[in-house]
């Protein structure tokens, strides 16, 4: 196992890259919250074709028990990372209502783990990664699935010396690789927390994600994905940013808040001349701002990888369909959706919850934002979880 050397792994990449601790911890010693990475092999993808040499990039938090017994893995969604929980000193993660020390997920009880997805470009093999001659993947980078990037987490497990999870959750995408998770490896996982997720991708959350994909692939600095090294389609990623928060967030959220309100002293209506020198509305401020944030931070062609890996999001796909392949998984099911979500449905998440064997009660986090709500609000859950799943 390395300590993360971004430098190696990204190439060429923008942005993508958090700053994190890179002193290699002492065998055995436990370091909370550090990006390392390990080589977990050459990969056959379930489309076909092999990644040569894949390294996964995770973060870890708490020590490992002697009978291995309380590991949890917790999966991000679409664009996030590893960083989950606050590490020693630094920033908060994404999940810190749930996970650390005294919390939910008590990071002083529990072995933590997280994983970046394959394809991702927060430090796991992806298009920006280089290939065996040193040169960044880019358009050579292959169609890689949810159950090409669970396989892998899989080796990472072994690697890690953890033989089953206690539990394995995830919210969004992240809850997509959780499911995966209980149906590919139905003996490693004890409990499976899918939050914000049905079992397969719907027709309109394919349609949207096609969106994103041809926004970023019709930037004319696109170059077929093969743009390292040159100007970066920063147009194409914003506005697939913007096209998925949008999702992310309610109409009444947006409308709350935003209004027809015009951003500052911008005048949407009364535009000096030309149209495209008019003001913006709020929103669109807000929108643009997102879109900035992102492309500040995220790989175009991973967008495109870990998108198209969720448009492929099917637990039932060649399993006999989804009853059946339910049906073969022995985890204890926690499931939860966010009632305002206009991306991914409750009704999603009571169709998963039918299909499960047993009685599988779906909670519901109650915001008012939409699907981003399995992020600001997950606290909401931290009592059901204690009591369900984190008993220790
Ligand atoms: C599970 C995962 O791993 S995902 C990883 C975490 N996800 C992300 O980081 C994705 C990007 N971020 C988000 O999706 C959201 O920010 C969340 C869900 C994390 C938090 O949501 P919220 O707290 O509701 O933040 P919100 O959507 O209101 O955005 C606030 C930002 O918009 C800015 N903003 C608000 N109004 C405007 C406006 N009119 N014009 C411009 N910017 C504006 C704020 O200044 C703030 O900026 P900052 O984030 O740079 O501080
Ligand atoms: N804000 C989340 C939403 C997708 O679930 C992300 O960027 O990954």
């Amino acid at each position: 196992m390395t300590i993360l050397d971004r430098s190696a792994i990204d190439g060429a990449a923008p942005g993508g890259s958090r700053e994190r601790t890179t002193a290699a911890p002492a065998s055995g010693t436990r370091q909370d919250g550090v990006v390392r990475a390990t080589a977990v092999g050459a990969l056959q993808l379930e489309a076909g074709g092999a990644l040569p040499e894949v390294e996964l990039a995770y973060e870890t938090w708490g020590t490992l028990n002697a009978d291995g017994t309380n590991a949890v893995l917790i999966q991000h969604a679409l664009t996030g990372d590893t960083h989950v929980a606050q590490g020693e000193g630094d920033e908060p993660g994404w999940w810190e209502a749930l996970v650390g020390p005294g919390k939910p997920v008590d990071t002083e009880k529990y072995f933590v783990v997280a994983a970046n997805m394959l394809g991702g470009c927060y430090g796991s093999t992806g298009p920006s990664s280089l290939d065996p001659e040193g040169v960044p993947w880019g358009s050579r980078f292959p169609f890689v699935t949810i159950r090409d990037s669970v396989r892998a987490e899989a080796r990472l497990a072994d690697r890690l010396g953890v033989r089953a999870w206690h539990a394995v959750l995830g919210g969004s995408m992240g809850g997509a690789r959780a499911l995966e998770w209980a149906a590919t490896y139905p003996e490693r996982v004890r409990h499976c927390v899918v939050v914000a997720i049905g079992a397969y991708s719907t027709a309109e959350q394919i349609a949207l994600a096609q969106a994103q994909v041809l926004a970023i692939r019709q930037d004319p600095h696109f170059n077929g994905g093969d743009y390292y090294g040159g100007p970066t389609p920063v147009a194409g990623l914003g506005l697939a940013r913007r096209i998925a928060h949008i999702s992310y967030r309610s109409e009444p959220e947006l409308n709350f808040r935003f209004g027809r309100r015009g951003q500052g002293a911008e005048n949407p209506i009364e535009a000096p001349g030309h149209a495209a020198e008019r003001g913006r509305y709020q929103v669109e401020s807000y929108l643009d701002h997102q879109a900035a944030k992102l492309v500040n931070r995220f790989d175009a062609n991973s967008y495109i990888a870990i998108t198209e890996a969720l448009m492929s999001h099917d637990v039932g796909r060649g399993r006999g369909g989804l009853v059946r392949a339910l049906a073969k998984t022995k985890a204890e099911f926690f499931l939860a959706s966010v009632n305002s979500d206009r991306l991914y449905f409750p009704e999603q998440s009571d169709e998963l919850a039918r299909a499960l064997p047993g009685e599988v009660p779906v909670h519901s986090i109650d915001a008012k934002i939409g699907h981003d709500g399995f992020l600001t609000e997950i606290g909401q859950l931290g009592g059901e979880l204690r009591r369900k799943v984190f008993t220790l």
